[in-house]
């Protein structure tokens, strides 16, 4: 039953909601097609949960800038934080642990900036080995996917744990393994009915397997506390720990916490950098135009330089156009993170109370008609004006906006900037010819990415 004046949506079954409505596979399309009956705000129950789903930049814009702190919280007494046993920041509810939590992190990271080895320049170090992986590739054709992960991977790692790892390295082969896991239970039917039916949380069903992995994961985290000298922060852990033996009765810090909250931002800052990147490149390959223009901008502004540095960018309108549009398409986060309501509130008209949960249709912003000079078209003239200036409108919001907003933007959009350039002034990056078309289709999930593709690379003729 809807609550009164909530948001309009289709008729649901008992037990199941609107499940039925929603395919696991891939409901951007439901959720389009539910849109066009009622509407840019309206509702699903999945199993007996409500939810309302937002669509458009006006009415995204009020959940999470307007009325940003109504709609702050995160969903509660799911799957997703019983099996990381509400440790992490993702997924925590609004208040004074996330605040904390956020904050913390916000400031070390930008400390790792600013210290000795400077995150421009552990980013430098990493990509190193993404270029010799493609030199090594000249000749043959290679999927890149394990490559860019793996770069993505160790660049967190060196700010988490102060270190790269091998490729093959087995501590981040299992947590990876755990993790890969985890989040395609977290978005299958597993996930749905641990949600909707209660009475079969405690079932030796399959979903056990995630909280043990998770257990796995958490314990191989806890061991790097042996290594550390007090005073001498290597890395972020570090500095948690130290915040820790302060011993400040009234902050909400634990040991318990910190291994969940170093997992939450391994992941949220790996698999979203790495399939960012994939994308990238697979429209680059696609459309070998736009690759030739940013290499003669690269080409220009580098001249004479050893090496980019993110300030670079203020120079190169035409290579931001085409990676916010890359972005753009990617839409790898395309549900972002789920919100919910902290208080009773309105949106549009409509009562929404306390605890809703909140979807945000991403596509609906990132391609909405009206918003865009070519909304489905890949053209980086979206952020280019007719001086050839690089604007960014204000529905681009790939990293969510307001309080919740993505907390690794800064970092994430520096590892963009910098890998992108360095790997195409080297390289020219060539779609084989025995590959077909390429195809843009995704494959959905939590984070949305490309199907496996495969690359050619060629040293460029100036280099
Ligand atoms: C292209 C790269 C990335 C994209 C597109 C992206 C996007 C997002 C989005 C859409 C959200 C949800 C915001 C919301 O709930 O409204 C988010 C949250 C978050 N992201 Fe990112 N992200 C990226 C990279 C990173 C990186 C590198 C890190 C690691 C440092 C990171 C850490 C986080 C964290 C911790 C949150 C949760 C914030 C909170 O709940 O307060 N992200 N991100």
């Amino acid at each position: 039953q809807r609550p009164k004046n909530f948001p309009p949506g289709p008729p649901t079954l008992p037990v199941l909601g609107n499940l039925l409505h929603l395919s696991t596979d891939d409901p951007l399309n439901d959720f389009e097609r539910l849109r066009k009956s009622y509407g840019n705000v309206f509702s699903v129950f999945i199993g007996p949960q409500p939810a309302v789903v937002i669509n458009g930049l006006k009415a995204m814009k009020e959940i999470l800038v307007i009325k940003g702190t109504d709609f702050a919280g995160r969903p509660q007494d799911m799957f997703i934080n019983h099996v990381t046993q509400e440790t992490g920041v993702v997924m925590e509810n609004y208040g004074t642990v996330w605040r904390e939590h956020r904050r913390f992190a916000l400031m070390t990271l930008r400390n790792f900036g600013l210290g000795k080895k400077s995150m421009e320049e552990r980013i430098h170090e990493e990509i190193q080995h993404t270029v010799k992986t493609l030199e090594n590739s000249i000749g043959t054709t290679l999927n890149p996917q394990i490559m860019f992960h793996n770069a993505a991977s160790n660049i967190i790692c060196q700010v988490l744990y102060g270190k790269r790892f091998e490729y093959n390295d087995e501590m981040i082969k299992v947590i990876i393994k755990c993790f890969t896991d985890n989040a395609k239970m977290t978005n299958g039917p597993w996930a749905m009915i641990y949600d909707s039916l209660p009475m079969v949380r405690n079932l030796p069903l399959p979903f056990r397997k995630a909280f043990k992995n998770y257990e796995i994961a958490l314990d191989i985290i806890k061991k790097h506390k042996e290594t550390k000298v007090t005073g001498e922060p290597r890395d972020f852990i570090d500095c948690y720990l130290d915040e820790l033996e302060k011993k400040n009765a009234d902050m909400s810090f634990s040991e318990d916490r910190l291994a969940g909250y170093s997992l939450d931002l391994y992941f949220a800052g790996t698999d979203s950098i790495s399939n960012t990147l994939l994308t990238g490149f697979l429209y680059l390959m696609g459309h070998p135009h736009i690759q030739e223009r940013s290499q003669q901008e690269i080409d220009l502004v580098l001249e004479g330089k050893d090496r980019v540095s993110f300030e670079d960018r203020n120079n190169m309108p035409y290579m931001q156009a085409v990676i916010h549009e890359i972005q753009r398409f990617a839409n790898i986060g395309p549900l972002s993170v789920f919100h919910a309501t902290i208080k009773d509130t309105e949106l549009m008209g409509y009562s929404i109370p306390k605890g809703t949960m909140v979807i945000q249709n991403m596509r609906s912003v990132l391609m909405e008609e009206g918003q865009w000079k070519f909304p489905h078209e890949f053209n980086p003239e979206n952020f280019l004006n007719e001086k050839g200036e690089f604007v960014k409108p204000e529905a681009f919001m790939p990293f969510s906006a307001g309080p919740r907003v993505c907390l690794g933007e800064g970092l994430a959009r520096m590892e963009l900037f910098i890998i992108m350039v360095t790997l195409l002034r080297k390289f020219k990056f060539i779609w084989p010819e025995d590959a077909g078309e390429p195809d843009f289709t995704q494959i959905f999930g939590l984070i949305l990415t490309p199907k496996p593709y495969r690359m050619k690379v060629q040293l460029r003729s100036n280099q």
